[in-house]
Order: structure tokens, then sequence, then C-alpha cells
């Protein structure tokens, strides 16, 4: 291209609508058209909450962090647009037509079958093959994470918690744990704080449930596990009663016709022991292994 095409203007980029909140900030869509005649391409315009300037590094590391990964399987970054006078800066990145997992789910429940599922499990499986080749750990992989790019291709998103382990530990340690998604975290996350890409294979084993109950709100993961807790549980002890359930070996049961290969793929993820789950790689052969035998 004629100049830098990671630098947006913001002269240029016309507001459409709100899409929605993600960690740190809000999402809109913008159509980017220089031409001024709409000609120009949608994208979606992450910005940070102006009120939260602490996280400004973080969504510093944002921007660097999905600037350099390049996979089929995890959104398009496109570049920046920094606003004038303004020290904000804002996230521009492709923009995914059918949205996020959930309300895809949702809306389509009568056309997605097995099979897509599976396709839909091997697809994040391999992005976060990729994700783990480069050291870096999710930590907010979940349905409400994914983007649906058509009927048959979903990508990895919102990289706002996202970490690179040290080069000299398996592990990252948070400090101060802001709003975690508790119900998608591995019980060493919970109680420790401890995340590695065995902990991000536990919430792939959440997504998979999540997948296989086709986003059903009345059956997410936070009112099941809730359910089990006890809706009189309150704040802070939440975890505490998450922990204990977890450690008594207590798990999410199988989504209706959720076929036992599948279940037995999700509580594979979820071993107490991180050593015991499996990797990445190995989830996506198993799921290729099922989709051959899933003659649907
Ligand atoms: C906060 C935000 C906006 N939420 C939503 N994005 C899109 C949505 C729809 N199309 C999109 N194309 C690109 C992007 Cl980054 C988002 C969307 N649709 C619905 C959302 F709630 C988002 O970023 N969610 C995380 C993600 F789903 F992306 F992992």
């Amino acid at each position: 291209p004629q100049h830098d095409q990671t630098l947006f203007e913001e002269r240029h980029l016309r507001y459409i609508t709100p899409l929605g909140k993600g960690n740190f900030g809000s999402v809109e869509l913008c159509r980017y058209d220089p031409l001024g005649d709409n000609t120009g391409e949608l994208v979606a315009v992450k910005k940070l909450q102006p009120n939260k300037q602490s996280t400004q590094e973080d969504f510093q590391k944002e921007v660097n962090t999905l600037s350099v990964l390049h996979c089929d399987y995890i959104v398009k970054y496109r570049g920046v647009c920094y606003s004038m006078g303004r020290l904000s800066m804002s996230l521009v990145m492709e923009y995914l037509p059918y949205g996020s997992l959930i309300g895809y789910l949702e809306n389509n429940r009568q056309n997605v079958n097995t099979r897509r599922m599976l396709l839909f499990a091997s697809q994040i499986c391999k992005g976060m093959e990729y994700l783990q080749s480069l050291r870096y750990v999710h930590r907010d992989l979940a349905a409400r994470n994914i983007l649906v790019a058509s009927e048959s291709l979903v990508k990895i998103a919102d990289f706002g918690l996202a970490k690179i382990i040290p080069l000299d530990k398996e592990y990252y340690r948070v400090t101060q744990p802001g709003e975690s998604p508790i119900f998608w975290y591995a019980p060493e996350s919970i109680s420790e704080s401890r995340f590695s890409h065995k902990s991000d294979v536990w919430s792939f084993g959440v997504v998979l449930h999540e997948l296989f109950s086709y986003c059903d709100m009345n059956c997410n993961p936070k009112r099941l596990y809730m359910q089990e807790i006890g809706h009189h549980v309150q704040g802070p002890s939440i975890s505490m009663h998450l922990a204990n359930i977890l450690k008594t070996n207590w798990r999410l049961s199988a989504p209706p016709h959720c076929p036992p290969k599948v279940y037995s793929l999700m509580m594979q993820c979820w071993a107490y022991n991180f050593d015991e789950r499996p990797c990445f790689s190995s989830l996506g052969n198993q799921i290729e292994i099922i989709m051959q035998d899933d003659r649907e």
C-alpha cells in the first residue's frame, strides 16, 4: 500500500454502532472511509475506557500482542488510530459479521449440528496451539470471546487478559486478579492466580460445554456452578466454594444430547492436576478422530 496501512486517521473513521464491552474497553463498528464514498472497509474499533488510566499500558500490551499474531483462527489486527490531541489510542481489528459465538449459537441452534460444533472446537484448538507456540496464555478463553467469521470459521478474540509466560517458567502468576471469570478458571488459577497453557486447556473444556449447550443461557457454566454452590453464597466466598467443589471432583454434567466422546474430552480438560490435562495438539487430534467417526 502507498502508505502505512496500520495507521488509521480518525477523520476517516465513521462510527456506525456499538458492538459490545470487553476487557478494558468497548468495541464499536466503524467504516474506514478515506474516499468518503462509503466504499471503505468495515472495522471493529476497540477504545480504552478513558477513566481507567491504569490500564493504558495493559491496552498497549493488548495492541502489541494482537499485532504479532498471524493465524486464521485469531481475529486479525488491522492497526491503530490515534485521536487528535488526546493521548488515547484505539485498536482497529477486522470486523466479523456473524458476531460472537454465543449470539450465533442462540440464533442458529437448529442448523448447527455436532459436526459443525466439532469443526469450531478444532479451530479454537488450532488457534490455541498457535498462541502456545508463542508462549501466550489467553486467560479468558470463553464462548463470549470467540467470534464467528463464517458458517464454517470461528476465531479467538479479546486478548485483554493475555500474558506471555516467562522463558524460565511454565506458568504466569497474576498479582491483582480484577474482574475474574472464575467459572472458566482452573483450580490453580482460582486459588493461586496461576495461569499456564494447561489452565487455558481447562477453560477450553468449559468452552466445549458452552458449545454443546448451544450457549443456552439457562445452562451456562456460571448458572450451573451457582446451582451447586447455592445462590445464597455471595461475593468473594464464591471462589472458595467453587475451589472446594472442584477439589471434591464435582464437575459440570454432560449437556443434553452431548456425544459421550465429547464429554470425555471435557472431563480430560478438567483433570484437577494440570499436568494430567491433555495439550491442545492432543485435543485437536482427538477431535479430528471423533469427526471422522461421526457419520452424521
Ligand atoms: C466486546 C466485544 C466487542 N463484544 C462483542 N463483539 C462482537 C463483534 C461482532 N463482530 C466483531 N468483529 C470484531 C470484533 Cl473484535 C468484535 C466483534 N459482537 C458482540 C459482542 F458482544 C468483543 O470484542 N467481544 C470479544 C470478542 F467476541 F471479540 F472476542
